[in-house]
């Protein structure tokens, strides 16, 4: 869809919070460069907000502008940028855009993640672009890279740390023993949580990227619904020490990979909390940055780094699709549309394939390590490597750190549970798969 050649494009924003409030001041304060790039000025004409009386003296745009009919907003416009976040109102406000001839830029990976496919065929009917790049991984250039870039090769693997909340709240936990709410609360004051930080610390937000990025890097349909999801909750001081005792750090990690399942081609998409070994270039991933790693069969190893959360960074993200579509606008074309014709189907957890480190605070007496290496061996799970380490002061108690070599998820976790039942083992003390090795 061309629009007259000069003439100014009509921008819509849809939420003017963390992330709207970082685009408009962008799309005001560069303006001129915005029209060079674009071949168009970009002229916002309206921002549609829940409370449109709300004084915000750090954007700086009329007043007038602000308004809660973002129904009749997205009618006005040439191209819409919905920043407002969550399943509805989102949805209806994007289809109703892409109905009206607007192209679409959202940040809302958790609308895409769970109804994509009713959007992307929408865009693709009414023949204009709907771009998504700060959905996943904030700042850092993932989508395009994965979705144009890496088309001509065959993506094996994609793992990453995708959630800047959680990032910072385990480095926060590891370097300097942080509580958790307190650090959670510090990630709201930044700008990096969701509105309900539950979608950061439940892994709900690192899922819905984990169902984006093997849709695109393996050319299939993968929903957030699909994915395994564990978050951080569970996560406490004992596994943080377990991971610095093994020269390990604990992040939550998205992790994408072809696999073969009864013969045939699949995919399986976890989230998790695991323990990354220092050395492995995740491990120095800090604060509330992201990292994504790629393996692909001609390209070999790429990681992406970058800032994951924060309301620059992310206008960063929304801004280099607004200035495409606007492109796209004023030249003719479009962006990439969803390429799924692989349709491969997403395997359970019990299938992935990962190792374990298991401490267990045991009897120390004659035998145990015999049994609990037995327990191992029933379920056909290996160990690489085991420690002993004294119990407290004054009890007939050892520690056994237990690391295992690759085994599926579903003989792991039995494992765990028939050690839980030994009369020797008296807590299992910690639990975690290890990634990265
Ligand atoms: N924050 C971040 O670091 C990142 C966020 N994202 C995504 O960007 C999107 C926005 O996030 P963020 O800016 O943090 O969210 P905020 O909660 O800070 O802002 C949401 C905005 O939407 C407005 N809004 C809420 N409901 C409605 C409604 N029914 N109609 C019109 N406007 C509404 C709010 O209005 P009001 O101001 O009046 O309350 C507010 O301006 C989400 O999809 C998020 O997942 C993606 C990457 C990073
Ligand atoms: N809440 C998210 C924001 C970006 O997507 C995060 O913490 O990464």
């Amino acid at each position: 869809m061309a629009n007259e050649p000069g003439a100014p494009l009509r921008v819509a924003l849809l939420g003017c919070g963390v992330v709207g409030s970082s685009v408009a001041r962008m799309l005001v304060e560069q303006a001129d460069d915005f029209a060079a790039r674009a071949g168009a000025p970009l002229e916002i004409v309206g921002i549609a907000v829940r409370r449109p009386q709300r004084p915000r003296p750090d954007v700086p745009v009329d007043p007038a502008l602000f308004t809660a009919d973002a129904e009749d907003l997205v009618t006005r416009a040439d191209i819409v940028i919905e920043v407002i976040g969550g399943i509805d109102p989102a949805r209806g406000l994007i289809l109703r855009a892409l109905e009206h001839g607007a192209s679409v830029v959202s940040a809302n990976k958790a609308l895409v993640a769970e109804d994509g496919p009713t959007l992307f065929e929408a865009a693709t009917a009414h023949g204009v672009d709907l771009s998504y790049e700060a959905a996943v991984a904030g700042a850092i250039p993932i989508l395009r890279p994965v979705q144009e870039s890496l088309a001509g090769d065959h993506v094996r693997k994609v793992m990453g740390i995708v959630n800047g909340t959680t990032n910072f709240v385990l480095d926060a936990m590891d370097v300097s023993g942080s509580g958790f709410s307190e650090t959670v609360e510090q990630a709201q004051a930044l700008g990096y949580a969701e509105a309900d930080p539950t979608a950061d610390v439940e892994g709900f937000d690192a899922a819905a990227k984990a169902a984006i990025l093997a849709s695109l890097a393996f050319h299939t349909r993968v929903s957030a619904a699909d994915v395994h999801r564990e978050g951080i909750t569970e996560v406490g001081a004992a596994d943080i020490a377990a991971a610095r005792e093994n020269d390990c750090v604990v992040k939550l990690l998205a992790i994408c990979e072809r696999v073969t399942a009864d013969g045939q081609d699949a995919v399986s998409v976890r989230v998790h909390p695991a323990m990354v070994p220092r050395s492995h270039p995740l491990a120095s991933v800090r604060e509330a940055f992201n990292a994504v790693f790629v393996e692909a069969d001609a390209a070999g190893e790429l990681m992406f780094y970058g800032r994951g959360a924060g309301g620059d960074p992310t206008a960063s993200a929304v801004l280099g699709d607004v200035v495409a579509a606007a492109r796209h606008r004023v030249a003719g074309g479009h962006g990439p549309r969803e390429s799924a014709y692989a349709d491969l189907p997403v395997v359970d957890m019990g299938q992935a394939v990962t190792r374990y480190h298991i401490s267990l605070d045991v009897a120390d007496r004659p035998g145990v390590l015999a049994q609990v290496a037995a327990v191992f061996a029933e379920q056909g799970v290996s160990i690489e490597t085991v420690r002993q380490q004294p119990g407290p002061e004054g009890e007939d108690r050892a520690r056994l750190i237990v690391v295992t070599h690759r085994a599926t998820d579903a003989a792991l976790s039995a494992t765990v549970t028939a050690l839980a039942a030994l009369e020797s083992v008296a807590a299992v003390a910690s639990v975690m798969r290890v990634e990265g090795a």
